[in-house]
């Protein structure tokens, strides 16, 4: 039977979209999932979005990684579904959803959206990196030749090494442009591969180098392979709140599989 799938993206991070307030799609099948994801035998995407009907809020928000497996918070997915949720009528500028790490609000306005990202209490500083959790866990490290390196290699060492192991983590390479801008690169976990945008990676840039002394900026300007972000906040005893997350969010396509 004939399904129709939608395609956003948010900064080159794209996604595909499925309205599931019938409960239609099966989400135990793990192959399908990849093989929808698959960028040579299916649509192609770093990962697969339900919408889904809640009984108080304006929808829930299911994410699943490429690799078919359901995951936790996806920030740019967040924002895709939030357009999604417009397009079809389920929402007009604003949205409370539930998602895999808590409750959401969102704003959008033509193809920008903001999305309330978890406040952040604990940010682990080590010698070469951070590790936080933005609704998914996020390595973050300095990287001065970012341009060119061996993201692949260098991303998944980290992935899959020391501590993180099979559960693995999400990689951030960093280079400071000034105390307002930062160039992000990311390997992401479940993509096992660099995507050219991570929003709660460039959340957990952002809340990384004001929680080392980066910057002092609570409005910061990310740029990723995919475009620009902005993540800003509020830092109250060194507690991130009033997380946001603000970008494009954009429609690619609709079809039939
Ligand atoms: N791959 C991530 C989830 C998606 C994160 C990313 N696409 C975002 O925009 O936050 C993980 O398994 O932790």
């Amino acid at each position: 039977m004939q399904q129709t799938f939608y395609k956003y993206q948010g900064t080159g991070n794209d996604f595909v979209m499925v309205d599931n307030r019938q409960q239609a799609f099966n989400k135990r099948d793990t192959k399908n999932i990849a093989f929808l994801c698959d960028r040579r035998f299916g649509i192609g995407a770093d990962g697969l979005i339900l919408l889904e009907n809640h009984d108080t809020l304006d929808f829930k928000m299911v994410y699943y990684n490429a690799d078919g497996n359901e995951s936790t918070m996806c920030g740019n997915g967040g924002r895709c579904l939030v357009a999604f949720a417009k397009h079809l009528g389920v929402i007009e500028d604003k949205a409370v959803f539930e998602a895999i790490d808590g409750l959401h609000h969102a704003e959008i306005e033509g193809d920008i959206v903001k999305l309330q990202m978890l406040d952040v209490d604990v940010v682990e500083k080590f010698d070469n990196h951070v590790f936080l959790n933005t609704g998914s866990p996020h390595h973050v490290q300095f990287e001065d030749a970012i341009e060119y390196f061996d993201i692949k290699e260098k991303g998944s060492k980290i992935r899959n090494g020391e501590p993180y192991f099979t559960e693995g983590t999400n990689v951030n390479f960093v280079k400071k442009v000034n105390d307002e801008v930062f160039r992000v690169r990311t390997y992401e976990r479940g993509v096992e591969d660099e995507t050219l945008s991570c929003g709660t990676g460039v959340t957990a840039v952002a809340i990384a180098m004001h929680a080392i002394n980066e910057t002092t900026e609570t409005l910061i300007k990310l740029n990723v392979q995919g475009g620009k972000l902005k993540v800003s906040f509020d830092v109250d005893n060194g507690v991130y709140k009033n997380v946001w997350l603000i970008g494009p969010a954009k429609f690619v396509f609709k079809g039939e599989i």
